[in-house]
């Protein structure tokens, strides 16, 4: 099994201020996914636990002096205009009427539409990475309100810890949970998360839990039965590693996960996985590498 190349446990070196290179972006999971109501404006209301992992994207920025925000490499399906790093470079940006710009490159580790975050969180870390490089002095609670702008997922990127998280993702309580490891797979398809939240089927109506009750056996994910119907390898997935541990599926999809007992165990499973999927063994983090960096 694939290990990625940088340890994200460590925060990059910080001694030339006019560059950060490979700055961790985290990839999240969704131990449950409730959907308890819905907003006038479409939204779904969830409860949601959300543990953040070892294995992630990296991300490097340089400092522009003439206020412009470049991309330096392709990203395969996502135009340099709608990616999530450079929306939220423009959007601290003009918030802050900071004249500095930046060159970012991105390097994708982690599946796209997989429901573990990549896109928030490659999000989250350029507004971590950037506020610190331009000095735009922005407090946790300020970019986390700046990232929900750019979608539901940013803000727990930003707080930078497990979470219990209600709204629709943003309203956010620390979780202290035991270290675990995982083995998360993914199918090799793309769920689009707007697919899942407006599909008819959607249970809507899930009952509200109080925050320390949500053990596995009693927690389920609401957007998992919609998903495996319309992408059947989904739910390939989840027989096949149920036969392990426990699996779900992770948000809308498409990567299911389950914890495991040990990286041996973990080890035993990814070697085991046939090779139509992609599998990963990943350990929880109790901070998001960047953590400090915001404080
Ligand atoms: C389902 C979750 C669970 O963590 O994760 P992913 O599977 O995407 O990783 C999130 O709620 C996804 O967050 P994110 O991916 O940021 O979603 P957004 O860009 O804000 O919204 C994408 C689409 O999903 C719908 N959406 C999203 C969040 C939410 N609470 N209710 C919704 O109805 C929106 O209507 C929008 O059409
Ligand atoms: N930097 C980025 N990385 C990944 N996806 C991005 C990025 N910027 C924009 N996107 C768009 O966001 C969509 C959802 O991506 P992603 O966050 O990986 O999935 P999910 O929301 O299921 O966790 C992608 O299909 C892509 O079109």
């Amino acid at each position: 099994m694939d290990r990625p190349a940088l340890n994200l446990l460590r925060a990059p070196d910080c001694s030339d201020p006019t560059r950060l290179l490979a700055c961790p972006a985290p990839a999240k999971l969704n131990l449950f996914l409730h959907v308890v109501g819905r907003r006038a404006d479409g939204y779904h209301l969830l409860q949601t636990a959300f543990r953040l992992l070892d294995w992630g994207d990296t991300l490097d920025f340089a400092l522009r002096t003439d206020g412009t925000i470049r991309r330096l490499n392709e990203v395969p399906g996502v135009p340099e205009a709608d990616d999530l790093v450079v929306r939220a470079a423009r959007l601290l940006q003009s918030h802050t009427g900071c004249a500095l710009g930046a060159d970012v490159a991105v390097h994708k580790v982690l599946p796209m539409g997989g429901g573990i975050g990549g896109g928030s969180s490659d999000a989250a870390t350029a507004l971590i990475a950037l506020n610190r490089l331009w000095r735009t002095g922005l407090s946790r609670p300020q970019l986390q309100a700046l990232g929900l702008q750019l979608g539901a997922d940013v803000p727990v990127f930003v707080f930078g810890r497990d979470a219990f998280a209600e709204g629709v993702g943003e309203a956010l309580q620390p979780l202290a949970l035991p270290p675990a490891w995982y083995v998360v797979i993914s199918p090799g398809v793309q769920v689009p998360t707007a697919e899942i939240f407006s599909a008819g089927d959607l249970t809507r109506n899930t009952p509200p839990i109080i925050m320390p009750d949500f053990a596995a056996s009693t927690t389920r994910n609401d957007l998992q039965p919609v998903a495996c119907s319309r992408y059947p390898e989904v739910l390939h997935v989840i027989e096949w590693l149920d036969v392990h541990a426990p699996a779900r599926m992770t948000g809308s999809g498409a990567c299911v996960f389950a914890e495991v007992s040990s990286e041996e165990e973990a080890d035993r499973i990814t070697k085991d996985c046939p090779p139509r999927w992609k599998a990963w063994k990943a350990r929880s983090i109790a901070r998001h590498p960047l953590y400090e960096w915001l404080q």
